[in-house]
């Protein structure tokens, strides 16, 4: 691929990356009027496009944010979306070419992980991301699910509509408990993005807000559908975080509690979120899939691995990093220090595979009986299982 040439797109050239981006997904661009409000969105100078004789055929854009590693230290992380090339121009390097310029790009800035939700599985860990997390998807049949005795009653939850809430979500979020593995943080660009989605919603958006003691500690973003006419509606919750058990169970005592609706849909959920434990009957509520949720990058191998928490004995790993060679080494990896090392290393493996053992998702022990890891010394899997080993589940929550 020699005619392509990869550059950040100035303010007036984000429209056509926008139309670019939503066309590659097969989706109508952003209407004339919702534009001014959908170019907030992007972060300013971080739009990359590929241009092929003048013509933009490819972009990807990411913005700053902030992720929680096991043992809850906040590390900054670039939060990678947009992504898309023209349909003419697949298949002939230009998105390994806007891939390497923007990790290039991240790592000089000094950002140790990047993220993205990818659309289709194969496409991103030749880049050196790995799916890092799994989730489920869950069904509530409402009618069915009566709460246990002994569940906590939880606070007070006032009902605001989308635009009302809008001003207060963003302080409430920042405010919750974020100590789980993988959750982050959501910056301007984030709510600016979510809100052109949710303005143009069919039904009604409403957001649930639980307060406690010490004032708003979760809420439930959801709207109702009704796909089989007046007969079935279905409540969909498009956010929900609880910073305590408490909101936890005051929000879902509000959900089950709301006129007329006969299912409660939601997706992308942490594996350990216990619904179930909720009601009597637990088969009122179904998982009706799994997936892979983020997609974690180590764009700086040795502050990623320094930041989590870590427990056990030492293990040297040798890691491939052909994208960012920077990150090719053999690392000396213990609950006190990670720094590179001369001894022979123990486990052999490529960027993509331990970003899904860094927040404790797979198993290293697992990903070597898979083939994954290359296994130099039998007894460095559990030893590397240990090390890695992280509670509660890692989840983001927080779709981009
Ligand atoms: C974070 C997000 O925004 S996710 C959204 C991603 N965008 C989309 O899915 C929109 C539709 N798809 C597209 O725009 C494009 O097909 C892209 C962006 C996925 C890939 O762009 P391309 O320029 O075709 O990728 P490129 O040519 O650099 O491919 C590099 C390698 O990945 C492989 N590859 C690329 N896309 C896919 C795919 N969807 N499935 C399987 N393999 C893929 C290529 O075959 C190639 O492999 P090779 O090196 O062994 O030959």
């Amino acid at each position: 691929m020699t005619d392509i040439a990869i550059r950040t797109l100035a303010d007036d050239e984000l429209r056509e990356a926008s139309r670019l981006f939503r066309e590659s997904l097969h989706v109508l661009p952003v209407r004339d009027e919702d534009w001014p409000r959908a170019r907030h969105a992007y972060q300013p100078d971080r739009t990359l496009g590929a241009h092929d004789d003048g013509a933009l055929v490819g972009t990807a854009r990411s913005f700053d944010a902030t992720m929680t590693v096991p043992g809850g230290r906040r590390v900054p992380m670039a939060a990678v979306t947009g992504v898309g090339v023209r349909a003419d121009h697949t298949r002939r390097g230009v998105l390994t070419e806007l891939m390497r310029a923007q990790l290039t790009d991240l790592a000089e800035r000094e950002v140790p992980l990047a993220g993205l939700y990818a659309s289709e599985a194969p496409i991103y860990g030749r880049f050196g991301y790995g799916s890092a997390m799994a989730v489920r998807s869950l069904t509530v049949a409402r009618r069915r699910a009566v709460l246990r005795d002994g569940v906590p009653h939880g606070g007070t939850v006032e009902l605001l509509r989308w635009a009302d809430a809008l001003e207060k979500l963003p302080g409430i979020y920042a405010g919750l408990d974020r100590s789980r593995a993988g959750l982050m943080s959501r910056p301007e660009h984030w709510w600016v993005g979510i809100d052109g989605q949710l303005r143009t919603a069919t039904a009604p958006v409403m957001v649930a807000v639980h307060s406690g003691p010490d004032g708003p500690d979760g809420f439930a973003v959801y709207s109702v559908s009704r796909p089989d006419g007046w007969e079935r509606a279905v409540l969909k919750v498009d956010d929900l975080h609880a910073g305590t058990d408490s909101a936890f169970a005051g929000l879902w005592r509000f959900l089950l509690r709301v006129d007329l609706v006969e299912e409660i849909e939601l997706s992308e959920r942490a594996l350990d979120e216990p619904v179930e434990l909720l009601v009597t009957d637990t088969r009122a509520v179904r998982v009706t899939g799994t997936g892979d949720g983020l997609w974690l990058r180590l764009v700086d191998v040795p502050a990623a691995l320094a930041a989590r928490h870590r427990e056990g004995g030492s293990v040297t790993l040798e890691v491939l990093d052909p994208v960012l060679p920077a990150n090719t080494g053999t690392y000396l990896v213990s609950a006190d220090e990670v720094r590179r090392t001369d001894r022979p290393a123990q486990l052999r493996l490529d960027a993509d595979t331990l970003a899904m053992a860094y927040l404790g998702t797979w198993a290293p022990s697992t990903l070597a009986a898979t083939g994954r890891i290359e296994v130099l010394d039998p007894a460095a899997p559990a030893a590397a299982d240990r090390l890695f080993a992280a509670q509660p589940d890692a989840w983001c929550g927080t779709f981009f």
